[in-house]
């Protein structure tokens, strides 16, 4: 059984209501509108991501799949001219006025499409972020790396090179090496962006294993072009369109039963 005792939990608000609000719900996004520039790439959007599931965000390109992802853990500040205006709760703080970035990213951890370890031994990108954290003794890194490594399903297949070169894995290994790399600071969230597009489907089997896995302690929130992998591990999908989030619901219902006809002709192959 997996722990995630996060000393640093984001604190909800006191109202008995909204502690009941979010007990469930991780994410609570209220109008978000998000511009490059004049550019509105995200609008209005309005939706309550709940705790302990994989909600997959799917929509055709350019449509405001990973610019949302990224507006949960304000990656977009690092783009000049990005402006974001509504509200994103993470536990009903609101994380655009409430708390540093880099503290926010520690809670919201995040996995790129392309592996990207750094170029350093197996064990030191593991123990990167506890590092930072302020953790010196080896004692503790050891136990960070070793629990790290198995949450992410990889301990095994990587106990007896952990001083060996990350960049020595393979895109499948690298990938889950930056899920514990991702781990090791105990986050509550997990971001996956396209995270098996580049990956065989031996190590996207893993991944979506995995992710099924990390769900009992941790929240996925995850951008797939892969209707397949939204079905078979996704509980709640989201369809965005052109900026908008056109619909959102269990992901059974959204590919059996979709309301809206955007969503309709997409999940059946007749969009554009
Ligand atoms: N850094 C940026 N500067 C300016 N415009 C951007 C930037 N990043 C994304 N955009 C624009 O915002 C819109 C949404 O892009 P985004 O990458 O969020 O879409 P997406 O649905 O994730 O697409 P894909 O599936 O192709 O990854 C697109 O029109 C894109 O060109």
């Amino acid at each position: 059984m997996m722990t995630n005792n996060n000393s640093m939990a984001v604190q909800a608000p006191a109202s008995a209501a909204s502690l009941s609000v979010y007990s469930n719900i991780i994410f609570d996004c209220k109008g978000l509108d998000l511009y490059y520039g004049a550019f509105q790439a995200l609008k209005k959007i309005s939706m309550r991501i709940e705790r302990n599931q994989i909600t997959a965000l799917i929509g055709p390109s350019g449509c405001g799949k990973s610019t949302f992802l990224r507006t949960l853990n304000r990656m977009n500040d690092l783009v000049p001219g990005c402006r974001v205006e509504g509200q994103v709760l993470l536990s009903g703080v609101d994380i655009y006025k409430e708390i540093d970035p880099i503290v926010l990213r520690r809670h919201v951890g995040m996995v790129f499409q392309q592996p990207n370890p750094f170029p350093k031994s197996i064990y030191d990108n593991v123990a990167y972020g506890p590092r930072l954290k302020g953790i010196t003794r080896k004692s503790d890194l050891d136990e960070i790396v070793e629990r790290s490594l198995r949450q992410a399903a990889i301990w095994d297949e990587l106990k007896d090179r952990l001083h060996k070169s990350a960049l020595g894995l393979s895109g499948g290994q690298q990938q889950r090496l930056c899920i514990a790399r991702a781990l090791a600071v105990e986050p509550e969230v997990l971001l996956m962006d396209e995270a098996t597009s580049a990956l065989d489907p031996i190590s996207t089997a893993h991944i979506e294993e995995l992710a099924v896995k990390l769900k009992e302690d941790y929240t996925v929130v995850m951008v797939t072009h892969n209707m397949q992998q939204a079905q078979r591990i996704a509980d709640k999908t989201a369809f965005f369109y052109l900026g908008e989030m056109v619909e959102y619901g269990d992901t059974k219902q959204i590919f059996e039963n979709p309301k809206e006809e955007r969503t309709i002709r997409y999940v059946s192959g007749n969009f554009g």
